[in-house]
């Protein structure tokens, strides 16, 4: 029998592929982590990633694997309906992905909105937990063992089994490695998701653009399953705010190939589009931490999705 030539040397190991997502309070270190695991260039891919309500913050390559790390809205105690609905949203994509690390920053002790955190992810039972405790080298080597006491405690008090717990400094370097290692012997065996050069400086407005799309779809994938194209035209800080009060502003067009669709995303009075503009300014502050401004506007694009001219415009 001959070897398909897609098959791995004999011997090798299996090349792995899957999603990992790193969560956390405000400033635990998320982002450095993931600059020093992808390297230098965080990377983004204009292709859309398998999860939906994901944005795909950079991508590991490696000859046996390749890690995808994305990003979830933060998860915060709910107040209002809305406040739960995006909280479902991220404990349904943490179902979707490999495996979910909280990072602990190890100079701060676990806390109630941690708690509250590992008590949303113990629910989802399938998918694998890491435990990081983030900013070693902020610590003393007695502060962190207490720390990763602490950390282990809090998942047995939530029923959580941390598959592993690993203490990393993303500044120094120390055991970044050994993370990426840990992460990629949970992935599945799997090929290449992405291709190798698919990767660009990560935009913001990519992701903002990504997050609104997602928000218009809401309750009508079915009717315009795939006719909404979302283009940031403008994003930056407001002048003259008080630097402790940023606020984000964000104008951004929506556009619909036909005037029925126009009709559907904005709904009766814009009352549709006020709810997809609430949604999205929600997600957009909990993905970037800064309160948003957001400005949208409907238009038609005629059979965009036809014209190539029109598709370039739009980012695709
Ligand atoms: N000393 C030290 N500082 C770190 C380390 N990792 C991150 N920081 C700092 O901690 C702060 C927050 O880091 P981020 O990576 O932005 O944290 P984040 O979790 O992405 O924050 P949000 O985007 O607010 O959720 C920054 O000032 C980082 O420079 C580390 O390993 N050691």
């Amino acid at each position: 029998m001959t070897t398909p030539p897609t098959a791995p040397p004999e011997g090798a190991a299996p090349h792995r592929s899957g999603f990992a997502c790193f969560v956390g309070r405000p400033n635990a270190g998320k982002s450095t982590l993931t600059n020093a695991i992808v390297g230098t260039k965080v990377a983004i891919t204009s292709s859309k990633p398998q999860t939906t309500r994901t944005v795909v913050r950079g991508i590991v390559h490696r000859p046996d694997a390749q890690l995808v790390l994305v990003d979830t809205p933060g998860l915060h105690k709910p107040r209002t309906l809305l406040g739960e609905r995006l909280n479902d949203l991220v404990v349904t994509t943490w179902a979707e992905v490999d495996v979910v690390a909280v990072c602990f920053p190890a100079d701060q002790k676990p806390g109630p909105g941690d708690r509250f955190l590992v008590d949303e992810l113990a629910k989802v039972r399938r998918t694998t937990k890491f435990a990081i405790a983030t900013k070693t080298d902020l610590v003393t080597p007695e502060q962190l063992g207490q720390h990763l006491l602490a950390i282990d405690r809090l998942g047995r008090e939530t029923g959580t089994e941390w598959a592993e717990i690993v203490p990393v400094s993303a500044v120094n370097g120390d055991q970044v490695q050994l993370l990426a290692d840990l992460l990629v012997q949970r992935l599945p065996e799997g090929p290449q998701l992405y291709p190798d050069g698919d990767l660009t400086d990560a935009p913001e407005e990519a992701i903002v653009a990504e997050l609104i799309r997602e928000a218009a779809l809401e309750g009508v994938r079915d009717e315009l399953p795939h006719s909404i194209a979302v283009v940031v035209e403008e994003m930056g800080l407001r002048e003259g705010r008080p630097a402790d009060k940023p606020l984000l502003e964000i104008h951004a067009n929506l556009f619909v190939e036909r005037s029925s669709q126009k009709g559907i995303v904005i709904g009766h009075k814009g009352s549709r589009l006020k709810e997809v503009g609430t949604a999205a300014r929600h997600q957009i502050t909990a993905m970037l931490g800064t309160p948003v401004y957001l400005d949208l506007h409907v238009k038609i694009a005629k059979d965009w999705q036809r014209d190539p001219k029109q598709l370039r415009r739009l980012g695709f």
